[in-house]
């Protein structure tokens, strides 16, 4: 696992857009494992911009994104689809059919099997985008998720619920459940890239580096399983962490 550190978000967006640019660069119809939530806002950010200067082009990438809230509408504001639409896909030439989440209204074993078997189909993710959650959650796999798990459903944790309420207008609408890439789904992405930000992920930063041994209570100590794992984190989410150097 390659640790870099960086000074801020913004920093740590180009950070990210770069390891995302130099894959696509390589591999125009690559497939891109993508993450939402407030950590890759920059890194969306950084792409858009790029894409609007630079011209790289998203015609031949495939995009499959981590998760999606159980029961809510593709529309809803709130939702990952609304989320990946007004961060990066409204901005860039990726076609409407070569993007994909997980279905909010489609849940059963069989839909989420069908999930892992269209990522195959696609040939793999070569490059899986990351946040990890303040309880070492990743997409949403919550702690106790056995590790070599496929795309499930999960009941979020409390600290999940509250953490994200603040999208959304009360805590009683965060959904309770979600749809999600499980953490076998993550582990066969050819390269993983973890983006960290922030004070309030400062333990589990600390946590994850301290990882000598995968352990389903701590879900993000199963990426040391990982041949490819770089991670990108800033000084605050570094702030329990004394690296030798940046
Ligand atoms: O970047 P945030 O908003 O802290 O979220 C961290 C992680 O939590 C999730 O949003 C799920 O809660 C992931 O999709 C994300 O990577």
């Amino acid at each position: 696992m390659q640790i870099v550190a960086v000074k801020d978000k913004r920093e740590l967006g180009r950070k990210a857009a770069k390891v995302i640019l130099e894959v696509i660069h390589k591999k125009p119809d690559a497939v891109l494992g993508l993450a939402t939530g407030g950590t890759p806002e920059e890194t969306y950010k950084e792409l858009v911009k790029d894409h609007r200067e630079n011209g790289t082009s998203y015609k031949a990438v495939r995009t499959v994104n981590l998760d999606e809230y159980v029961g809510i509408d593709p529309s809803d504001p709130n939702s990952y689809h609304s989320y990946m639409d007004h961060n990066f896909f409204k901005y860039i030439d990726l076609p409407e059919d070569q993007h994909f989440l997980p279905d909010s209204l489609a849940t059963t074993d069989h839909d989420c099997a069908r999930y892992d078997d269209l990522i195959d189909s696609l040939g793999g993710v070569d490059l899986q985008l990351l946040g990890i959650g303040g309880n070492g959650h990743i997409g949403f796999n919550e702690p106790g998720t056995p590790l070599s798990i496929g795309t499930h459903v999960v009941q979020l944790t409390d600290s999940t619920r509250k953490a994200n309420a603040r999208y959304f207008s009360s805590l009683s609408e965060v959904p309770e459940q979600a749809i999600t890439m499980g953490i076998g789904t993550i582990l066969k992405s050819k390269k993983v890239l973890l983006i960290v930000s922030g004070e309030e992920k400062a333990e589990a930063m600390y946590k994850l580096v301290r990882s000598s041994v995968p352990e389903s209570g701590f879900p993000a100590s199963a990426l040391i399983q990982h041949p490819d794992v770089t991670v990108i984190a800033d000084r605050s989410a570094l702030s329990l962490i004394k690296l030798n150097k940046d």
